[in-house]
């Protein structure tokens, strides 16, 4: 498995989540284009599926490598994921993978090669990089406003953040003090890892957006922030899901809105109600994906309100499981994305075009959404004060953003961003290889 002579090699570990090892894999394709030679190192569940998405085209250009996680109690090898986990073992998840740096020192002596970058919360694959004299970048998944408040809340406690349009409503800071107790340290992992970063930080962003952000955490951190743009998954399957696209072939153009909320997040059936009705009360076209943890499928006529199917009839279009979510939101029909706003999902919108609804559910999702209305290229649809989805706003808030006269500000911001990220074509990807080769070539 030796580096083809005259080019970079490098070995890239993302967290084992989709979230991430999506964003690293379109990265690893844009560096392949350029000449660079990429090894992907994930757990061999996650490998699994990252295979179906290295087509024949990269297949001599992006080498899979495993690594094997320690088996511990309540972790067995299927579990060395984030797909299917039990929320409650992520913090064990994190630590077995930590506890696997011995493998990792191996592939390092075995593969040798000139840079390694790594996700937000492996300060070790960093260690392990810098223990042998290779340079290791690190590469966010993340948008830089979370992470600069992220770092912000730590090194200036008790001081204001200075972009007062990204802040927290007090439900949601408890969804987010419960996710960090899953995390060993209960804290943000932001801060040591990027620490160990070789003097620039990878972003998965666009200065047309995040400049103000991207300067602050660079100030924050004395790195320099480089963008890597927008990374939407490259389309494999150019003849799958006909059904879908005949559907949307139907409707007219920008009248549906696509519904879904990430690859990790269960909607409770509470929710799944709320958004049904709020679906059923717009009036507007729409798909929406419904997704159930491992073990506790129920059918989804159960999990939607009584009735719902029938009285939606044409107008709608129900996904189990999966959707081919980069492709549909490209279809002419597609008038709003109503979105947990993670992060890959509203670059995609940007990227597409689509105006935002959006409905954050947990961790960095709240603070993207407030990014998201600040911009001005969708808007929230409002919790009540408990944090609760009201259906009738969420109708209003579809309505705005997709037909009414009001959101008319909304879908030309969002065309305009589009056309403004599109038209500068990969030049983000040149600045990132300006920026690698000058690292490896210095180390
Ligand atoms: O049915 C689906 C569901 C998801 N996706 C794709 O999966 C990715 C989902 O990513 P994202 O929108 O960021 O959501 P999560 O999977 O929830 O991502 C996690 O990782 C993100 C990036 O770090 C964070 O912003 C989120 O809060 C965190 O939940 C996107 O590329 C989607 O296109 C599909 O193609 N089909």
């Amino acid at each position: 498995m030796e580096a083809k002579k005259n080019t970079i090699s490098i070995l890239m570990v993302p967290w084992l989540a989709h979230g991430h090892i999506s964003p690293f894999l379109e990265l690893a394709k844009k560096l392949t284009n350029r000449n660079f030679h990429i090894y992907m190192c994930s757990t061999p569940v996650n490998l699994s599926s990252i295979k179906k998405n290295v087509t024949e085209k990269y297949s001599q250009s992006i080498k899979l490598v495993e690594i094997h996680l320690p088996s511990l109690p309540n972790l067995p090898p299927h579990y060395h994921t984030t797909n299917g986990l039990p929320h409650h073992l992520i913090s064990t998840l994190k630590t077995a993978f930590e506890m696997s740096t011995p493998n990792f020192s191996k592939i390092l002596q075995t593969l040798n090669p000139d840079l390694v970058i790594y996700d937000f919360n492996l300060p070790w694959a960093a260690d392990c990089a810098s223990s042998v004299n290779i340079p290791a970048v690190q590469f966010l998944t993340f948008s830089a406003a979370v992470v600069a408040l992220g770092i912000h809340m730590y090194d200036k406690p008790g001081e204001m953040f200075p972009f007062p349009e990204i802040y927290l409503h007090e439900y949601e800071m408890l969804t987010i003090k419960k996710a960090l107790e899953y995390l060993p340290g209960n804290k943000f992992p932001f801060d040591e890892a990027l620490r160990r970063s070789r003097d620039i930080i990878l972003v998965k962003t666009c200065r047309d957006f995040e400049g103000k952000y991207m300067d602050y955490l660079s100030s924050l951190v004395s790195k320099k922030v480089v963008p890597v743009g927008a990374l939407v998954q490259e389309s494999i399957d150019q003849d799958g899901h006909e059904e879908i696209m005949q559907w949307l072939d139907k409707k007219e153009t920008s009248s549906t809105v696509f519904v879904s909320f990430g690859s990790e997040y269960f909607l409770s059936k509470e929710k799944i109600h709320a958004v049904a009705q709020g679906l059923e009360l717009s009036k507007v076209n729409f798909i929406l994906v419904i997704r159930f943890p491992q073990g506790e499928r129920i059918s989804t006529q159960d999990a939607l309100p009584e009735g719902f199917l029938e009285r939606i009839g044409e107008r709608g279009m129900i996904l189990e499981g999966w959707a081919p979510q980069a492709k549909i939101l490209q279809h002419s029909s597609i008038g709003g994305f109503v979105s947990h706003c993670g992060w890959n999902s509203l670059m995609e919108s940007m990227k597409f075009g689509v105006p935002i609804i959006a409905m954050p559910m947990q961790v960095d999702q709240p603070m993207n959404a407030r990014l998201v209305e600040y911009i001005g290229i969708g808007m929230e649809a409002m919790r009540d004060e408990k944090g609760n989805l009201q259906s009738e706003e969420i109708a209003k808030v579809i309505r705005k953003v997709v037909v009414d006269e009001m959101g008319k500000a909304v879908r030309k911001n969002a065309r305009e961003l589009s056309e403004k990220m599109n038209a500068k074509g990969d030049e983000k990807i040149d600045g990132v290889v300006e920026e690698l080769v000058a690292l490896c070539n210095n180390k």
